[in-house]
């Protein structure tokens, strides 16, 4: 069957409102005409082709992604674009570059422990990219005084650096602070007296990450004027005294707060977009289990295909919303900062952490597993997945490795609870905690399986679980006479009691979401039935934790496994309209197994045929290599 929609079948099944979904999908009608608009934009605009990606030298590659920054430039000018809108070219443009660290980063540093003075001098530069920056705060080794390695846009870009580095004032060592460094020349980019800058290699996968200069940095004897040093929270004053602000020092880490959040964000879409590819495909394609000639069986309808796809389907969906809620809570820490109220930013950073962790780590598994979903063919680069995973999977690590994170979050739990014996109330995402004595003996009252469809239920079993992992852990801790041994002793239990907290999160805010007003038909049942199934996913996967805490009994759990088999058969008429509301073009998706119109095998087939080794019949290297291999063969044989 040639051209036409060969979807068209799975999209007359849905039983909701698609262009409604795509509202609630996107967060607002203004957010999603903003993104329907610029994602055309980007698709239909040759210049930002990127299906040659796998096929390019690093250097091509490098320069392409430098031509597309610049061209993308002159259109954010031309067409007067906002910073929302801009930000959406750059987010549809989709290759990682120098310029997500100069506005994802940079700025935000700049914006967060500038003075007002400094962000005066500085941000007008930055807005209009007179100065290209980049944020170097790891080191090649341990410590803050070795080499930099890894910031992005640093190799060979940026002409400006926020560099986290010790200040040392007369003799005394102040710990870790950020200053603005110009790193290259402003006329002919080369590296200014005693810096040595440079490009730290090629990372894992073609194309994907490598399109971004991640850098080493060193520094042998540069001066940084006093003024350049971020002033907000601590000052060198011109006499070399250094003086605090009278807010916490962990303002200094703000950016990350800020990052971790919009990385949240990241992970919904990057996993809808694996999501979609390979959800489109396993309605395409066919495999065995017909009967009486009739046509084969659509790998979408077997059971364990819809188990595996079906929850990171949902997945998306809640990082989603957990995302814009994330949106929202940073957006409130900000608020609240600026009117000198720090008390919510130990909450945030445990959020942000948390759910960066997760969120990440679930993306980059989820994008896996889609290419698994998809057979052979999600292997051909083709397919959109190789380049999506290898661009994502560093998520895990950068900002934060994730273990790294769930500890940070683990120590925050800890100390909640020793905050109880004094009487302070927790509040905002650990509010349960407050009910400790309560959630360490209820009993989950689940009899049949429909049971596990009130969302009260749910909540007080993934409530209850998290509550007495983390008291669990804090008995254990309070054994040790040293808190730190015990903590490093326990880190493992103290890590899934994190995990435990951050998907108590997830659930509880995608089952708040469905309190809102959702207009639209069915679209509030299609969340509810994702909403269900995510959290029934977890409690399936992680029922150890759920029945050896005591939680829920053997038969609750099977009752919960049952449950999901039911919702995998409701979601299943609506997949293909679930995933066409993410709104994804097919050139953000990059993928012939994904396309809309489901029409696969030819343009597999014309793909494979644009292949520079299909150039030529013959390849070269016959005649050096292969020609005397089967002529020795052939003299071998006559002997
Ligand atoms: C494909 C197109 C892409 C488009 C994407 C769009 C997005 C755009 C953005 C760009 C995105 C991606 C690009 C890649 C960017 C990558 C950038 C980086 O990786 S930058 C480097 C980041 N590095 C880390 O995250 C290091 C992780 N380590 C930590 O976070 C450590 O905590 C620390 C180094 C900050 C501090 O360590 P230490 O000195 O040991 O202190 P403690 O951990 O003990 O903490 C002390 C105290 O502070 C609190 N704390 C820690 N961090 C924070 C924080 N961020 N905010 C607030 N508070 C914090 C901690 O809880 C402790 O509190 P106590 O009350 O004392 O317990
Ligand atoms: C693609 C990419 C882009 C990046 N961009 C930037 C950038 O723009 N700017 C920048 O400054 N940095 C950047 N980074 C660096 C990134 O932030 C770090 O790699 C990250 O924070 C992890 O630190 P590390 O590499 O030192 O890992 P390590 O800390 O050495 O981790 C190694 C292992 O040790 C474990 N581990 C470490 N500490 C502990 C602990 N306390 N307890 C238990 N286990 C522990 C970790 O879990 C991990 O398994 C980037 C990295 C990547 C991969």
């Amino acid at each position: 069957m040639e051209g036409g929609d060969h979807l068209a079948h799975e999209r007359k099944k849905a039983q909701f409102d698609v262009e409604a979904m795509k509202i609630v999908w996107a967060g607002s009608r203004h957010a999603f005409e903003v993104s329907d608009r610029i994602s055309k934009l980007v698709a239909s605009d040759p210049a930002f082709r990127k299906d040659n990606r796998p096929m390019l030298s690093r250097k091509e590659l490098f320069k392409n992604t430098l031509r597309k920054a610049a061209y993308a430039w002159k259109r954010i000018i031309e067409l007067r674009l906002s910073e929302e809108e801009a930000s959406k070219l750059r987010f549809y443009v989709d290759e990682p570059a120098f310029t997500d660290l100069h506005w994802g980063m940079f700025l935000p540093a700049i914006k967060g422990q500038g003075t007002e003075e400094q962000q005066q001098k500085w941000l007008p530069l930055a807005y209009k990219m007179q100065i290209i920056g980049c944020y170097a705060q790891t080191e090649l080794g341990h410590g803050s005084n070795s080499s930099k390695w890894w910031p992005g846009g640093l190799g060979k870009i940026s002409t400006h650096a926020v560099v986290y580095a010790r200040l040392i004032t007369d003799g005394q060592d102040h710990g870790v602070h950020g200053f603005i460094v110009q790193l290259r020349s402003l006329d002919d980019h080369s590296p200014l007296p005693g810096i040595t800058v440079g490009d730290i290699g090629m990372k894992f996968g073609n194309g994907a990450y490598n399109t971004m200069d991640n850098g080493v940095l060193r520094f042998d004897h540069v001066r940084i004027p006093r003024d350049q040093m971020l002033m907000k929270v601590s000052q060198v004053s011109r006499e070399g005294k250094y003086s605090q602000s009278n807010v916490p020092r962990q303002l200094v880490y703000g950016t990350m707060v800020f990052v971790r959040q919009t990385i949240v964000a990241d992970a919904s879409c990057a996993l809808s977009r694996a999501v979609c590819i390979a959800t489109r495909y396993s309605a395409v394609r066919r495999q065995f289990g017909s009967q009486n000639g009739g046509p084969e069986t659509q790998v979408i309808d077997y059971k364990t295909q819809q188990s595996r796809l079906f929850p990171l389907l949902a997945s998306a969906y809640a990082f989603r919303f957990v995302g814009e809620w994330l949106k929202w809570l940073y957006t409130d820490v900000t608020q609240r900062l600026q009117a000198n109220d720090f008390s919510t930013l130990p909450e945030a950073h445990a959020c942000t952490a948390g759910l960066k962790s997760l969120t990440t780590a679930a993306t980059a598994d989820g994008i896996e597993e889609c290419r698994k979903l998809c057979g052979g063919h999600g292997y051909l680069c083709s397919s959109g997945l190789p380049e999506l995973f290898a661009v994502y999977v560093p998520a895990c690590t950068y900002e934060g490795d994730n273990t790294v994170l769930l500890l940070q979050v683990a120590r925050f739990l800890v100390k909640t609870l020793s905050q109880l014996g004094s009487g302070k109330q927790p509040v905002g995402t650990t509010a349960y905690m407050g009910q400790v004595e309560h959630l360490m003996q209820c009993h989950c009252n689940v009899q049949k399986a429909e049971d596990w469809l009130k969302p009260a239920v749910i909540l007080e079993a993934f409530e209850a679980r998290s509550a007495r992992m983390s008291v669990a852990c804090a008995k254990n801790l309070s054994k040790f006479t040293n808190p730190e041994e015990g903590f490093a002793e326990l880190s493992g239990d103290l890590v899934e009691a994190a995990i435990a907290h951050c998907q108590l999160i997830i659930v509880s805010k995608f089952i708040e979401k469905l309190q809102q007003d959702i207009p639209g038909k069915g679209v509030k049942q299609q969340l509810g039935v994702l909403c269900n199934i995510y959290a029934l996913f977890l409690l399936h996967k992680h029922q150890g934790d759920f029945l050896s805490t005591g939680c829920i009994t053997p038969k609750q759990a099977y009752l919960a496994n049952e449950q999901l088999r039911a919702l995998y058969s409701q979601a299943r008429p609506n997949a293909i309209a679930l995933v066409d509301a993410f709104n994804y073009t097919d050139h953000y998706l990059g993928s012939i197994l994904g396309c809309y119109d489901g029409n696969v095998y030819p343009k597999l087939y014309e793909a494979a045929w644009k292949d520079p080794l299909n150039d030529s019949v013959v390849p070269d290297g016959y005649r050096e290599y292969i020609w005397p291999m089967l002529k020795q063969q052939l003299r071998t044989a006559r002997l």
